[in-house]
Formats: structure tokens, sequence, C-alpha cells
């Protein structure tokens, strides 16, 4: 038998109370993460990108549907996923080393254990030489970077990218991108990421889940057939913007203007 896919979401619609009467926000959703995967969700502003991805991160409840992590239930937060937020989400009064460990003091890893894996993560993403520096000494793309080693430290099997890099310059950004394919290449990790950035979630994605306006429905699953050999250049070829303007054209044609307010 062959094993499940990483990440399972079957049928899941969410419902929200707000004064004005219920308000569905994701309407059956179904899709998947192999292990190993880069997934990328795409969509306008409001279609339930973030309420998606908190559903698979156990911080929000479905109102229907399940999502299963390696044919197991999700039943609320866990180690085995690694979140990474848009805004720096790192404690101030912590050093680097102190954010990137701080899961693994928790489910009290000895001290030994504990410098060894945080070594090894700092110096995936390249910040060992900042092991003892407080955030405020910190770029925003270093800050993320550190944010990446702190979700990677606990090595989940899933890693949960929530606009990452969208609080950061163009050209950081991009830096990032590269940064992140280096790590995942490395590491093999599973990746689900949202972003409304179509171009983004083409140069990443093995996969691109482009949503729909609200309710958000998935309305295209894109093979991103570019080969997983990336770099910058790519994002001129004609072949990456075929796929994006696809992507583009797709989504504009679902997105009424009136919709678009949240
Ligand atoms: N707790 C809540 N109660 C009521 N409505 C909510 C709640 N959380 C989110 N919503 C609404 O659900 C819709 C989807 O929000 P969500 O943040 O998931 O969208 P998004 O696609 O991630 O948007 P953005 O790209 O702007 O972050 C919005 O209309 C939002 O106002």
């Amino acid at each position: 038998m062959t094993d499940p896919p990483t990440l399972q979401i079957r049928h899941l619609s969410k419902l929200f109370s707000t004064k004005s009467g219920p308000l569905l926000v994701l309407d059956d959703i179904s899709m998947s993460v192999k292990a190993g995967e880069f997934a990328c969700l795409v969509g306008a502003s409001g279609c339930g990108k973030s309420t998606l991805l908190n559903i698979v991160a156990g911080l929000e409840d479905p109102s229907a549907g399940e999502v299963l992590l390696s044919g197991s239930p999700v039943a609320g937060p866990g180690a085995d996923r690694g979140m990474v937020f848009q805004n720096y989400t790192l404690y101030p009064w912590l050093s680097v080393r102190g954010n990137v460990e701080f899961g693994l003091k928790l489910r009290k890893q000895s001290a030994p254990e504990r410098r060894e894996r945080v070594d090894h993560y700092l110096e995936i993403v390249g910040l060992a030489k900042f092991a003892d520096s407080l955030p405020r000494a910190l770029s925003g793309g270093m800050k993320q970077r550190a944010a990446i080693a702190r979700a990677m430290v606990n090595e989940p099997q899933i890693l949960l990218l929530d606009e990452p890099f969208g609080a950061l310059d163009c050209q950081t950004k991009e830096t990032l991108q590269e940064f992140l394919l280096s790590v995942v290449r490395r590491t093999g990790i599973t990746v689900l990421m949202i972003t409304h950035d179509v171009e983004e979630a083409v140069f990443l994605a093995d996969r691109v889940y482009a949503m729909s306006a609200r309710p958000g429905r998935i309305a295209r699953e894109v093979h991103v057939s570019l080969g997983r050999d990336r770099c910058l250049a790519c994002k001129r070829t004609a072949a990456f913007q075929q796929i994006e303007q696809d992507i583009l054209d797709l989504l504009r044609a679902r997105v009424p203007l009136a919709e678009e307010t949240r």
C-alpha cells in the first residue's frame, strides 16, 4: 500500500458567524500535498487563504470536512506543523538562538541536543553568526530566516507559510524566495504556502492551487512544469510567464470587483 499524502484536505467548509449573519468563507475545499512537494495557494484578498491555513495549523476548526496529516485527523495545533507568518513573530526579548530553541525547550529536549539542532538549522538559514543577536538587530529578511529556522527546528511534517515575504521590499523578497527554494531542496521538507503574488507562487511551487473569490473554492490546480532547478532569471522565460498569465487570467475572470472588498 502506498503512503497517504502528507496533507489531505477533504470537503472542507468554513462558516463564520458575523453580526450580519453567517459568512461562508470556504466552500468544499479538497486538495492534497505529497511528501516533499511545495504547494502554493493563490487567491484574491479575502478569499479565505489564511483561514484555510489556520485550519490546517489547528488554530481554527472547520465547519465541515476534515484535514488529515499523514492519514491522521488534525485536531488542534501541534509540533508536526511548522508555521511562519507575514509579520515578524519573533520574541523581541530572546536572542535568535532563544527564539529558535523555544519549542524544543517546551518539549523538554536536553541542552546538548537543543544546541546541536539549533546550530544545524541556524547554519541552514545562514544565521549561525547571529545566534546571540536580538531580533531588533536583524533586517526584515533575516527575521524571516530566523522564523523559518524556528519552524523547521521541530522537524515538522509540513511547513505552513502565510505570506512570509509579504512585508519585505521587492529585492529582499526575491533573495528570500531563492533562499527558501535552496532550503527546501536541501532538506526535502513539504511546504504549503499562501500568497496573493502569482509570480512568487509559480517561482516556488511544484503545484499551485488557484482559489476563487469568497466563498473560497479551488478554481484550478496547476502543475508548474518548470523543473525543480529554478533561478530568478527563470521568471523572464516564456514558459514561466505563460503559466503566470494563465493563473492571473483565471483569478481575474473569477474575481468581480464588487466582491473584492472584505
Ligand atoms: N474570525 C472571523 N470572524 C468573521 N469573519 C472572519 C473571521 N476571520 C476571517 N473572516 C473573514 O473571512 C474572509 C476570509 O479571510 P482570510 O483572512 O482568510 O482571507 P485571505 O484570503 O487570507 O485574505 P488576505 O490575502 O487579505 O490576507 C474575510 O472576509 C474575513 O473578513
